[in-house]
């Protein structure tokens, strides 16, 4: 554990896979990226997911929403999931992520991170809608946090990358077949953090 807690607060690992993994801090300026963060806290109609883990409800440890093209669905734990409308502001960060990363989203997912109590767990987003080998986009405003990765086969092997505000980082390749990520809790004081991962779904 002890490990683990050093890990997180690390900072930036040297020599990432650039092949799975490429990270551009400033994407969107402080002003900007400001702006954004308390715009997407204040007006997304955030929602905290309750799953079905055997017999027990677990609350998933952050708030999330989910943005996309009208004609695009997902089949969750309980029937038919639609998008909510595209909004001018996640429009925009979507046309400007769009030339970097080389593909056309049709989808952002957006996780709220109160505090460091909230945290995503190790996974890797490995979904059917998703195809082989996705493009995800990731953009992040708010508290630095560390996005740690770590090899399926081998957890030693990882990197950790602290996600700054108004930064993007790009998921390619093989990265969801043979990787897990994650953003631990800390026992640090953590102000807000938005996360926005744009996907697309066949
Ligand atoms: O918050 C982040 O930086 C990562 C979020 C994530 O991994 C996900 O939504 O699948
Ligand atoms: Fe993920």
């Amino acid at each position: 554990m002890e490990q683990l807690a050093l890990f997180a607060e690390a900072g930036q690992s040297q020599g990432l896979p650039v092949k799975y993994l490429e990270y551009f801090p400033g994407l969107i300026n402080k002003e900007q990226s400001d702006f954004l963060l308390d715009k997407l806290v204040k007006e997304t109609p955030w929602k905290q997911q309750v799953r079905r883990m055997y017999t027990k409800e677990v609350i998933t440890p952050r708030l999330t929403a989910w943005y996309g093209d009208p004609d695009i669905y997902d089949y969750q734990s309980l029937g038919k999931t639609v998008p909510l409308n595209w909004t001018p502001e996640l429009s925009a960060i979507k046309k400007m992520v769009e030339p970097l990363s080389g593909v056309t989203f049709s989808s952002v997912l957006l996780n709220y991170y109160r505090d460091g109590n909230d945290s995503v767990a190790w996974h890797s987003d490995k979904e059917d809608i998703l195809g082989k080998n996705p493009v995800i986009a990731s953009v992040s405003f708010g508290q630095v946090r560390s996005f740690d990765i770590r090899h399926k086969d081998d957890h030693y092997l990882r990197y950790s990358v602290r996600l700054e505000h108004g930064s993007f980082l790009l998921m390619k390749g093989g990265l969801q077949e043979n990787w897990e990520h994650r953003i631990a809790k800390s026992p640090k004081f953590m102000r807000p953090r938005v996360n926005l991962t744009f996907r697309v779904v066949k």
